[in-house]
């Protein structure tokens, strides 16, 4: 719509979008890179627009080799598994997720459970530890300087040590969406409940984050480690389904409203 005169008049206080799936098709369709140029050249061409979120910030999200170095810069380590011997080689748990962060394709996924195991996965892809978690995630949705956390479903614990489990297949949103469940998620032994994380390590990730991805709307996936009790961020989403985020809207135009009365005092300055 947005290449259409009559949308692109304005003039606009402030834009809020959810372009990602035009990025993601702008790789390889015409009208779609059409479209973000319009819009681009509108974003330039009127500087006094608050545009949320900005897409060169978007696009780092739709790209999990970018995303996950900003993830890890968080706590400053590069990834890495510890291999004693050669016996650790069979008892590798990772977790095998595409690079494509967006759209359909990128929500099928892997447990590997072997390095001759490594055979089954697709590159271009990330290899992530797999972190037993007691089948609770975390996820957190961030709007402006406000977030809200909500618990959902997620992948059950694997036994530690050795095992000849063959590759498991998943789609992400079999696993970790309000309803769903699925062998994956039910555990099996009695799981004592994990307390969720703090509010305070939650509010300090949140603001390292939006510092880091200069974006206000975006969401958190993050678990806790029943081994060390440690916060652990599996994954970052671009402007994420706020559902079950019933303080979405409000507090959207809450952030909208200071944005415009910081644009205001200092056009006024
Ligand atoms: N490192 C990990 N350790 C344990 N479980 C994990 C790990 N990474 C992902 N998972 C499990 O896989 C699920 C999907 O992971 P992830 O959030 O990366 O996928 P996604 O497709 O981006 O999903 P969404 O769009 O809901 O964020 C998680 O909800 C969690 O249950
Ligand atoms: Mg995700």
């Amino acid at each position: 719509k947005i290449s259409h005169p009559t949308y692109c008049s304005g003039p606009f206080d402030v834009i809020v979008h959810k372009l990602s799936d035009v990025i993601v098709e702008a790789e390889h369709d015409s009208q779609s890179q059409h479209l973000l140029a319009n819009f681009q050249s509108y974003v330039s061409t009127h500087p006094s627009t608050i545009l949320v979120d900005p897409l060169p910030a978007m696009s780092q999200l739709l790209d999990r080799f970018t995303s996950y170095r900003i993830m890890n810069r968080l706590i400053c380590s590069p990834p890495y598994l510890e291999i004693h011997s050669v016996d650790d080689l069979k008892r590798i748990k990772l977790v095998c997720k595409t690079r494509v962060a967006h759209g359909s394709l990128s929500h099928e996924m892997s447990l590997i459970f072997s390095a001759d195991s490594l055979a089954d996965i697709h590159p271009p892809c990330v290899l992530q530890s797999f972190v037993n978690h007691g089948a609770v995630l975390h996820k957190i949705f961030v709007v402006g300087d406000r977030h809200y956390c909500v618990e959902r479903p997620s992948l059950k614990n694997f036994p530690p040590g050795p095992c000849d489990r063959k590759t498991i297949f998943f789609n992400s949103h079999h696993v970790s969406k309000p309803e769903c469940s699925s062998d994956l998620t039910a555990m099996d032994e009695q799981m004592p409940h994990l307390l969720p994380p703090s509010s305070e390590a939650v509010a300090a990730l949140v603001r390292e984050l939006r510092v880091q991805l200069g974006m206000a709307l975006f969401g958190v996936d993050v678990i806790i480690n029943i081994h060390t009790h440690t916060l652990t961020v599996i994954d970052i989403n671009i402007f994420p389904g706020y559902e079950g985020v019933p303080q979405f809207f409000p507090s959207l135009l809450a952030y909208i409203e200071s944005l415009l009365d910081t644009n205001s005092s200092a056009d006024s300055s």
